[in-house]
């Protein structure tokens, strides 16, 4: 069978995120070639959907390449890891000079890299892209960040533009920089979920087991929050998921869905880089950490059984729903500023020239954490794309400091009261440690040099020194 060469762009990989994903190109009029391993996904995605556009279904992926007009654009929508060289195994031999593989899928930075650079010993364009947003998203207009080359970018951008998110005109994808980038920023903007959600969980269990209130009006608080400076779609979909019902129990669905926490590995992925970087996310780690310790469900209970079940002591003020929104929105903004530094700290390392203004504006829409302040941090990288901070700029600095009284008040009583805030206690500690004139690192630096003649640099002059701790205890320049 001859296939004609007439589809812009393909897909292959038809479970949730591709299936969608094609379909909305296939809605914003291109001639979508879409295959998947399994053919019996690629059938039922005809079945259901051919209706919606311009499909050439592909049984093989020869078939699929065949169906393409030159240059090539093959957008892989596979599980990240093996999947994804399988599939890249498979498809490059029948490629020519100058077609462009996509990665959309969750795939590591490192691996985007080595691939990126094996494709183009063999004069392919290897595109990692990051696309959040979910199922709903991938269909409706997601956030998209591309990596790869500039050249890849001028072929790809339109159409890639054409079904992302679009807030204030603006598109919500962008080319992110050459090779990893784009996967690099997907994972950040994962980690900055992690530590979102967390943070969102903390504020919901203060006031349920603090606050006394019940899922449902908890539900009505986080609405309330969603008028305001909080507005975002995790706030949003919070009061959704709390104020809905289990129809087998007659319960809020909350109080009956297991309390362990599963994680992909994009939020761990993002604390490794991090670590490496010597960046402090610390409110990404928090909540990586948090979800650890909510799936060690026998240490929990022989904890629990030998020191009893924390009884929290309510501390139900006036106050409380209003600290509460302002301990939640400084954590939030530090959380974010721990994010961004992040990317601005692989930009260095990697040669990316990330700009992280642009990062903020293709977040406002389309993705997991689209949120009404991504618009102040555009404003903020902007007006200054060499901020030393997040919580430097006039606004955030102003919010912080309005929020820093409750906040206390917060971690304090969380404390006080027996509730776990890994999230706000850590996003504190790491604004005090910001702020503070002296850090105790000093005597770390005296502890180092005592037991381990690692040396130490003083305030009053240049050099590195040892003290002789065994000897007469002068000091000597080292
Ligand atoms: N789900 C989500 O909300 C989001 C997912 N992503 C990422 O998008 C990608 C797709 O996600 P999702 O749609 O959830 O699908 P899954 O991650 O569940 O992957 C299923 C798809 O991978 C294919 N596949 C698995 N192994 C192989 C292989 N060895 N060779 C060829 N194909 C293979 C499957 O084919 P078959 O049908 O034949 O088994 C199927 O099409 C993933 O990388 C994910 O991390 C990104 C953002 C959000
Ligand atoms: O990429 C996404 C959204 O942007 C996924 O929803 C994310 O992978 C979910 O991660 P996890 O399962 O680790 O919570």
């Amino acid at each position: 069978m001859t296939t004609e060469a007439t589809a812009r762009i393909a897909v292959t990989g038809l479970a949730v995120m591709g299936s969608n994903l094609a379909r909305n190109l296939a809605r914003h009029g291109h001639r979508v070639a879409v295959h998947n391993r399994s053919s019996s996904r690629t059938k039922l995605l005809i079945e259901q959907h051919g209706h919606e556009g311009d499909f050439v279904a592909a049984e093989t992926m020869e078939d699929l390449v065949a169906s393409l007009q030159k240059p090539r654009q093959i957008i892989i929508m596979v599980k990240a890891g093996g999947p994804t060289d399988a599939v890249i195994d498979e498809l490059t031999p029948l490629l020519d000079e100058g077609d462009m593989v996509i990665d959309g899928g969750n795939a590591h930075y490192a691996d985007t890299r080595r691939r990126e650079a094996a494709l183009r010993d063999l004069g392919l364009h290897f595109v990692g892209a990051g696309i959040s947003g979910g199922e709903e998203g991938a269909l409706n207009g997601p956030s998209i960040m591309p990596g790869g080359s500039k050249e890849s970018y001028v072929h790809l951008g339109p159409v890639l533009e054409s079904i992302a998110a679009v807030v204030d005109g603006t598109p919500c994808c962008v080319h992110v920089g050459p090779d990893g980038a784009g996967h690099f920023v997907k994972m950040v903007h994962n980690g900055i979920e992690y530590a979102d959600m967390q943070l969102i969980a903390e504020a919901y269990d203060l006031l349920l087991r603090a606050g006394g209130k019940t899922p449902a009006e908890i539900a009505d608080v986080f609405r309330e929050w969603n008028e305001g400076d909080l507005e975002s779609y995790l706030i949003e979909i919070t009061a959704d998921v709390l104020s809905h019902v289990d129809a087998d129990s007659g319960k809020s669905l909350v109080e009956v869905i297991a309390d362990e926490a599963e994680q992909k590995g994009t939020g761990r992925w993002t604390v490794q880089e991090a670590l490496e970087l010597g960046v402090p996310v610390t409110g990404i780690a928090e909540a990586v950490f948090a979800r650890s310790l909510s799936g060690r469900v026998d240490q929990r209970k022989a904890v629990r059984d030998a020191f009893g079940a924390s009884e929290v002591a309510k501390t139900v003020t006036d106050g409380l729903v209003d600290d509460v929104r302002q301990a939640l929105y400084a954590s939030k903004v530090v959380a974010y500023a721990q994010g961004f530094d992040q990317m601005r700290a692989a930009s260095k390392e990697y040669g990316w020239d990330l700009d992280l203004g642009a990062m903020a504006t293709i977040w406002r829409g389309g993705c997991i954490i689209r949120a009404r302040f991504l618009d102040r941090i555009r404003e903020a990288y902007d007006g200054s794309p060499e901020l030393a901070s997040l919580l430097v700029d006039d606004y955030f600095r102003e919010a912080v400091q309005n929020a820093e009284a409750a906040w206390r008040r917060v971690v304090v009583g969380a404390v006080q009261a027996g509730v776990p805030v890994p999230g706000f206690v850590s996003a504190l500690a790491y604004y005090d440690g910001l702020r503070s004139e002296r850090l105790p690192a000093a005597l770390i630096q005296g502890l180092r040099d005592f037991f381990g003649a690692h040396t130490y640099r003083r305030t009053d002059r240049e050099g590195s020194f040892h003290t002789l701790w065994s000897g007469d205890r002068s000091q000597v320049e080292a």
